[in-house]
């Protein structure tokens, strides 16, 4: 398939290496400010910047083209481009991350807020930890696991920083040169600490998984998310 690169940083030539050893060929590899004919593509992948993920979203959408977009920090015109989306009959998937490890580690943080829900000797909270050069805090990721907290508890919202409250999730975020993503939830107690932790090596895994998803949005129209691309139940 031919595959437009929105975004060509540290996560658009990570792509480009997966992509080229499944048989895939990059047609278009876009920076700031550079003009395209998207049409050329069977499928966009954005891993842009958080100022221009809308603006490329949608210009896949106008133009028919399917897209998979991992840019976090756009998410306030996320319904935006949903409705868009629908309106056009066009195919799109958001993720805050792609990785088959996060998104198993999602549905875990999921099950164990339901388990923690009852508690209150429990205290909740994050940390997410990625490289000096990241433009959001926190991380669309850590996002995606305190929204599955709220879904599951009485917690109402999170809050940047460390101070533990009734009604939010306090997500410490911590930059350290060249981590690729580290996210971790804890529930502690004055007794003891319920600690789940996800830790990426490297940048493979979510490209491989903006790939995959690439290759099953093919010939489909809708809305998705990772959890229908992996079938994950
Ligand atoms: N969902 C997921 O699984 C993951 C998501 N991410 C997210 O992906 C995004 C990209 O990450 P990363 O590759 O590390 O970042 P980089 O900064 O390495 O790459 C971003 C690229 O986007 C380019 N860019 C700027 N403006 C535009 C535009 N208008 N159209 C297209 N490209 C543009 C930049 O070009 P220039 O240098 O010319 O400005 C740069 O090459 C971030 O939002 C990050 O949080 C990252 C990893 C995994
Ligand atoms: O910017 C990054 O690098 C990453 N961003 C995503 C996020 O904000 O959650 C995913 C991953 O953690 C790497």
């Amino acid at each position: 398939m031919k595959i437009a690169l929105l975004g060509y940083g540290r996560m658009g030539q990570e792509i480009e290496k997966i992509a080229t050893s499944r048989g895939h060929e990059i047609v278009i590899r876009k920076d700031a400010g550079d003009s395209i004919d998207i049409t050329k593509a069977d499928v966009a992948i954005d891993f842009s910047i958080p100022t221009s993920a809308f603006e490329n979203i949608s210009n896949c959408i106008e133009k028919n083209v399917p897209v998979i977009s991992g840019t976090t920090g756009w998410l306030e015109k996320y319904t935006e481009a949903v409705n868009l989306c629908k309106e056009k009959k066009g195919a799109f998937i958001y993720a805050s991350n792609f990785s088959v490890g996060v998104n198993i580690f999602f549905e875990l943080n999921k099950q164990l807020a339901k388990m923690m829900s009852n508690l209150k000797d429990y205290n909740i909270s994050m940390e997410e930890i990625h490289h000096t050069k990241k433009l959001d805090a926190p991380s669309g990721t850590a996002i995606t696991l305190a929204e599955g907290i709220i879904e599951n508890t009485s917690k109402e919202n999170w809050k940047l920083g460390t101070e533990i409250s009734e009604t939010n999730i306090p997500i410490e975020a911590k930059r350290i040169p060249d981590v690729p993503g580290t996210h971790t939830v804890w529930y502690s107690s004055e007794v003891d600490t319920i600690e789940i932790k996800h830790t990426a090596h490297n940048r493979k895994g979510f490209a491989l998984g903006a790939v995959i998803a690439a290759e099953w949005i093919i010939g489909k129209t809708g809305v998705f998310t990772m959890k229908d691309v992996l079938n994950i139940s």
